[in-house]
């Protein structure tokens, strides 16, 4: 397992500011996710989690910051197809997979943008585009195996799966691109907890194997189990960064969750977390590492 403390930031957000209207939705937001760690981002509802998402994946452009992916400064305009051919690749809150196509198709659809043989090749059916489809679909088939999906899951229709496979079935296709930061999305929304249970195993997996992952995550206490960081964003404004363990006695943390009176969102915003706010940041096992 890496060993964050000797890793470098392969994602570093310097001063991010973005707006709506009137609704300044990050505020000078910095962030540094080091290589080969689990990065959580927590806070309230509307504390502006998935505004970061949609600037560091290139959805949303900044309206000033800067940006660096891997030693590499970019600007703030990268388009979503730019970011995941540099290796950021992502899953989203609502689950958008291609409902009408079949399992292995959503998650070869992820892996022809990364074909060498081109169009051309596919058409005419040439030698080296049958062996690249081969490929595709070995590689299709592993990938489905290794977020947990059986063999026979397939050929199933996206929209006929279960709610945590398609979720699985999300986090595949995006690892179809070879991503080098996967960032996901509350991928344990809506899930029972055999699911979520399931998914846990998923990602400690994925960090075992040196993927850097950056999550949004409702559930706190999956989050203080996950995470070597977790970054903690109030009224878009970054809060606190630091271990679960300096988060959980964050005191603005604790405020920000249990709404304490010289805190803005007093009363109001909590998480709809799994226990109460308190419980949950009192996670027995916060800290836990993979
Ligand atoms: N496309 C948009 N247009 C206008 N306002 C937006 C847009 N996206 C986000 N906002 C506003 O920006 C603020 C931050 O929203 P964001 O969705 O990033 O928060 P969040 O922390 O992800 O919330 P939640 O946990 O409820 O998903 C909110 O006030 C929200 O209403």
């Amino acid at each position: 397992m890496t060993n964050p403390s000797l890793s470098q930031p392969l994602l570093q957000l310097e001063g991010i500011n973005k707006s709506f209207g009137g609704v300044h939705a990050l505020k000078n937001v910095s962030l540094s996710v080091q290589q080969g760690t689990i990065h959580g981002l927590i806070g309230p509802n509307g504390a502006g989690k998935t505004t970061l998402f949609n600037v560091m994946t290139g959805m949303y452009q900044a309206d000033s910051g800067c940006f660096n992916f891997d030693g590499e400064s970019l600007s703030l305009k990268t388009s979503p197809q730019v970011l995941a051919v540099k290796g950021l690749a992502r899953t989203f809150q609502n689950i958008r997979l291609f409902s009408e196509m079949t399992a292995l198709e959503n998650i070869m659809v992820g892996q022809h943008s990364q074909t060498k043989t081109g169009i051309f090749g596919a058409v005419l059916r040439t030698p080296a585009a049958r062996r690249e489809e081969r490929l595709i679909r070995q590689e299709g088939y592993r990938l489905l195996e290794y977020v947990g999906l059986s063999k026979d899951v397939a050929d199933r229709v996206a929209r006929t799966l279960s709610y945590g496979d398609q979720r699985r079935l999300e986090i595949a296709r995006a690892l179809a691109l070879k991503p080098r930061l996967l960032a996901l999305d509350e991928p344990a929304a809506g899930m029972n907890p055999t699911e979520t249970a399931q998914l846990q195993d998923l990602i400690r997996r994925l960090h075992a194997d040196g993927m850097t992952i950056v999550l949004i995550e409702h559930d706190v206490g999956l989050m203080m189990r996950l995470c070597q960081r977790i970054s903690v964003l109030d009224f878009g404004e970054k809060i606190a960064d630091g271990t679960p363990e300096e988060i959980r006695r964050d005191e603005r943390v604790i405020k920000a969750y249990l709404g304490g009176d010289d805190m803005p969102n007093s009363g109001k915003g909590a998480m709809p977390i799994a226990g109460t706010a308190q419980g949950s940041l009192q996670d027995d096992h916060a800290g836990t590492t993979p």
